[in-house]
């Protein structure tokens, strides 16, 4: 087995409404998602960053993080690009983890709507 390196793992998702219980729940979907596909528990976790789109304002994904064992992962949020046409409602993950695996094999999720920005990456 590799020794651990600190890896990025990136994910994606799309809310179908600026809803805060939607939110979280696509929220704890995606974080679930990312660990999952990379076999990580949250202790490997070592920091994770979020972004939304402008349109979303009904909470911080942070908080939905938190709720879900990430307490005491440093956490981040912040307003993505307002690029023109861009995907809307879509909350995106920056996650740094501690893994075993070569940066080519890390896992990157993207779902719901967000399946379509990067075909290249999601698994
Ligand atoms: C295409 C995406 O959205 C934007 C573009 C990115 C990129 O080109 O790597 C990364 C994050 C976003 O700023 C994505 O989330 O993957």
């Amino acid at each position: 087995m590799d020794p651990m390196t600190t890896r990025a793992i990136r994910g994606a998702t799309s809310l179908a409404s600026d809803d805060k219980a939607h939110l979280h729940e696509r929220t704890k979907e995606l974080v679930t998602a990312m660990l999952e596909a990379n076999n990580l528990g949250t202790d490997a976790a070592i920091s994770v960053f979020f972004t939304c789109t402008p349109d979303i304002v009904s909470d911080f994904p942070a908080a939905a993080a938190r709720e879900m064992g990430f307490a005491d992962v440093p956490l981040m949020c912040a307003v993505e690009m307002a690029v023109p046409g861009a995907l809307p409602l879509a909350v995106r993950v920056m996650m740094h983890a501690e893994l075993d695996v070569p940066r080519a094999e890390v896992r990157h999720v993207y779902l719901h709507e967000a399946v379509r920005l990067r075909r290249d990456i999601a698994q």
